[in-house]
């Protein structure tokens, strides 16, 4: 039997004036790499967003390996920050007021204290592990599309996730530079060796990144194709 790395049941409810969706999403992965797809609109968002505990109101339960971060039956919900996850949001969400360096202290350390050696020199090891060195002082409205991304990932990484969320991480790319940075997060990821659940509608990101996938549709998930007879 595999052993499940994440363990997801989720109930989500989401109401406006004009729309009441609800997601029930209940799966489990092996694989340090899933990827989550489905249509505009199904819940793939939501999902990595209630993962997080980024959704007020979420029940069920989520278990990466044997952390419980969610268990409502149990009264266990772990706020955000105690999570230990690494978002990257679609638009990569970097604080436009912020140098590269501060955004990437963001996760990491009180604002207004004294920063630790300890904190700066892994600030130091990020910066060069992502070829960021030289723009450590740049603001993002000066970044490229794809240092943008590496910033944002190495946010993302900078406390030591133990799980890595990525929404669409190269849709706010053009085709060529996605092609090449689709090529360069695959590397990143394995050499990071973080637990990842990404969601993407592009097949090519899915054969570069994913070890798995999971369909989600109308906040469900659909049944796998069996495999072999
Ligand atoms: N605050 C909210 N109130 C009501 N409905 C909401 C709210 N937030 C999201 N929704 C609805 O929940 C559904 C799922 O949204 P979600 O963003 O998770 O989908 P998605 O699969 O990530 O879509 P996309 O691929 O377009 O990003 C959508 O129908 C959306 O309109």
């Amino acid at each position: 039997m595999t052993t499940a790395l994440l363990d997801v049941d989720l109930h989500v409810a989401l109401r406006s004036d004009e729309r009441d969706f609800q997601l029930h999403a209940r799966f489990t992965t092996p694989s340090m790499r899933t990827a989550l797809l489905g249509p505009s609109g199904a819940g793939k968002s939501t999902v990595l967003l209630a993962v997080a505990g980024l959704v007020p109101g979420a029940k069920g339960h989520v278990r990466l390996g044997d952390t419980t971060l969610l268990d409502t039956a149990a009264g266990i919900d772990l706020p955000a920050r105690e999570r230990r996850i690494g978002f990257v949001f679609q638009d990569y969400a970097l604080f436009p007021h912020m140098t590269v360096e501060r955004n990437i202290l963001f996760g990491m350390h009180r604002l207004g204290a004294a920063v630790p050696p300890a904190t700066m020199a892994r600030i130091g090891e990020l910066l060069r592990q992502f070829d960021l060195d030289k723009l450590a002082r740049a603001y993002p409205r000066h970044l490229s599309g794809g240092q943008k991304q590496r910033v944002a990932l190495a946010r993302a990484l900078a406390p030591n996730p133990r799980l890595l969320l990525l929404d669409e991480p190269l849709s706010a790319l053009d085709t060529t530079l996605r092609t090449r940075l689709r090529a360069e997060l695959a590397e990143m990821l394995e050499r990071v060796r973080v637990p990842t659940l990404l969601v993407t509608h592009d097949p090519h990101d899915v054969e570069a990144l994913a070890q798995s996938t999971i369909e989600l549709d109308n906040g469900r998930v659909v049944p796998a194709e069996p495999t072999g007879a």
